[in-house]
């Protein structure tokens, strides 16, 4: 069977950390081309723009998707409009508005189309949600602190509109929480800790429930010490589930649980290679929505200047 011939848009960090590795791993896919405007990938076509690719490059199947969220609607729409299927990373918009026109997009061109929620591929993730499925659910806390110089060194785009701050990785959890609960979630009230010289949250408290009024609370801190904090604990009238290490580590009643033994984007790309062969799609944007509805109704409070 032929590979999926793939481009991939901007050659930064997440892709030479995890999505380069995990295309090369999967002999499902071939990466023919990258456009991005920093470092060149190597042993492939590179160009500076999209257009480029598409009008210049080698045939292109597929196109992933790791630019920044700020004007990645654009390039993805482009691509939809060649017929090309499309991985999407996380955040896949800058907006909700967005997000909602990609998944009408991606229904009218017929092709595969996935928002890359990386977290929900993490080993626990599917052990946790099986076994919570059977539970009497209580309350949920959400753990999510991180170093952003660690994780995102010298972003600038991370902190100017539609870039998120600290819910770029806090979304990771959203992501997680909606993927374990059967019912949406609705945020009922945010506080977001804003520094002087941004324009996006380094640290956010959220409180969220369900329509049975589940109590699901959030802690998000983007100026975390080196060593990461992402944990999310579901306590239930049988028992305490926790998720650590971003949903690596799955442990119910203080006893460590097995989980999978796949990396995030290697079940990523082969979900990806999955829904293409299956000629369909899978686009949840509940977890930006929640972000949205953050911002909607999160009061803001000033904190002293933030630097890389
Ligand atoms: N940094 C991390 O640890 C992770 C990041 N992500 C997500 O991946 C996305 C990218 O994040 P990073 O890789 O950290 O950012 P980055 O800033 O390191 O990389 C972005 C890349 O996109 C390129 N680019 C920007 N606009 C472009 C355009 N119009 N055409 C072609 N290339 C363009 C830039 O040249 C740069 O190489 C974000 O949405 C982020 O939430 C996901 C998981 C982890
Ligand atoms: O998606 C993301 O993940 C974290 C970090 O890479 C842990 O996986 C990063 O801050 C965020 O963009």
């Amino acid at each position: 069977m032929q590979p999926i011939r793939l481009g991939l848009v901007g050659y930064g960090k997440i892709a030479q950390d995890q999505h380069v590795p995990a295309i090369l791993a999967n002999p499902a896919f071939q990466l023919v081309s990258v456009a991005t405007q920093g470092k060149p990938c190597a042993g492939v076509e590179n160009f500076q723009s999209l257009s480029e690719l598409l009008e210049n490059g080698p045939p292109v199947d597929a196109i992933a998707f790791c630019t920044p969220p700020q004007g990645r609607f654009a390039l993805v729409q482009q691509a939809l409009a060649a017929g090309k299927h499309v991985l999407v990373e996380k955040p896949p918009c800058a907006t909700l508005g967005e997000a909602l026109a990609l998944v009408d997009q991606a229904a009218e061109r017929g092709v595969s189309a996935l928002f890359a929620w990386h977290s929900r591929y993490a080993p626990g993730i599917e052990a946790a949600r099986d076994w919570l499925a059977s539970r009497t659910l209580q309350s949920v806390q959400i753990d999510w602190k991180e170093d952003v110089r660690k994780w995102h060194p010298g972003q600038t785009w991370i902190w100017q509109p539609g870039g998120l701050g600290v819910f770029d990785p806090g979304i990771n959890a959203l992501s997680i929480v909606t993927h374990l609960l059967k019912l949406p979630l609705f945020v009922e009230s945010a506080e977001l800790r804003v520094p002087s010289n941004c324009q996006s949250p380094i640290a956010a408290s959220i409180k969220m429930a369900d329509a049975h009024q589940l109590d699901v609370r959030a802690e998000f801190d983007f100026d975390h010490g080196h060593d990461e904090l992402w944990s999310i604990e579901v306590r239930c009238a049988e028992g305490v589930l926790r998720l650590d290490n971003g949903g690596a580590l799955l442990s119910i009643d203080g006893v460590r649980q097995a989980v999978s033994g796949e990396g995030e984007y290697a079940a990523v790309y082969r979900h990806f290679q999955q829904l293409i062969g299956d000629k369909a799609s899978d686009l949840d944007v509940q977890p930006l929505r929640l972000v949205a509805d953050s911002f909607f109704v999160g009061s803001r409070v000033l904190v002293e200047a933030f630097y890389d």
